[in-house]
């Protein structure tokens, strides 16, 4: 699906403070693949995010779709594929609005215009199957919920219009530990029962050891490991 091929970016070029945050970036993130990404600060991890958002453009080497290029795609014209949810558990949602208005609003993303009362079926039957408890409690005001529910509904938000990928940039650095393992649970039955391809940015190791079938280390803006996980022993083959 999304490939990458040589790929450069280079902050600030030919300024005084020019900074390499990838360099030679070579892989293909394939259809239904859970892929966790590691490495210390600076490595280069959200910068691989921006450039599959658009935020960011290659300075060198190619970003793929499909086959297609989309080095010079508009942020806007990738959204419609791509969900996101950040660290922050207040950036996912809309806190002054019900569930229910932060369901319809989701649902509106990529071009999707769904009637109120679909918007409302496909949610509820969606929040009750991932068993969350939200379903009953759709006109309370999101900001009233639990930084783990937040995020929850945040990530229900993201899959509601149906990504092909969803970017999860520390999704549960802001969670306490019990929150946390839940919403690393739901992120498995996401990614498992409705087949979305997620790429997870983590500083948890113990997370990034026990989830996602191949793990990705960055290391000063280069890929210091690229492996796929035998699920059943836990052990990380090389793929490169
Ligand atoms: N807009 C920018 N302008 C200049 N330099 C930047 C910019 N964004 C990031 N950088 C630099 O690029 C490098 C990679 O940053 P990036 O945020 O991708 O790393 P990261 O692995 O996500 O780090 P962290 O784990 O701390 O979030 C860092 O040295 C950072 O300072």
């Amino acid at each position: 699906m999304v490939e990458f091929k040589n790929l450069t970016v280079t902050y600030n070029q030919g300024l005084e403070n020019q900074k390499v945050a990838l360099e030679e970036v070579n892989m293909k993130i394939l259809e239904g693949q859970f892929i966790t990404i590691v490495g210390p600060n600076g490595a280069g991890k959200s910068t691989l995010l921006k450039v599959i958002l658009g935020e960011v453009k290659p300075t060198e080497g190619l970003y793929m779709i499909d086959g297609k290029v989309m080095n010079n795609m508009k942020p806007h014209k990738l959204a419609c594929f791509i969900g996101r949810v950040y660290q922050d558990p207040n950036t996912g949602i809309f806190p002054a609005l019900t569930i229910a208005e932060n369901l319809i609003i989701a649902s509106k993303k990529g071009g999707r215009s769904m009637k109120f009362s679909k918007v409302k079926e496909e949610a509820i039957s969606l929040l009750a199957n991932l068993g969350l408890g939200l379903e009953t409690r759709l006109k309370t005001k999101a900001g009233e919920l639990s930084g783990g529910q937040k995020q929850s509904l945040a990530m229900v938000m993201a899959i509601l219009s149906r990504p092909r990928l969803l970017l999860l940039d520390e999704h549960t650095a802001a969670l306490d530990p019990v929150s946390a393992q839940k919403v690393m649970e739901l992120t498995q039955r996401i990614n498992r029962e409705y087949d979305v391809t997620i790429v997870m940015i983590t500083h948890n190791m113990e997370f990034a050891n026990a989830y996602g079938e191949r793990l990705l280390r960055l290391i000063d803006g280069r890929v210091a490991q690229d492996g796929v996980r035998d699920l059943k022993t836990k052990a990380v083959a090389a793929l490169c």
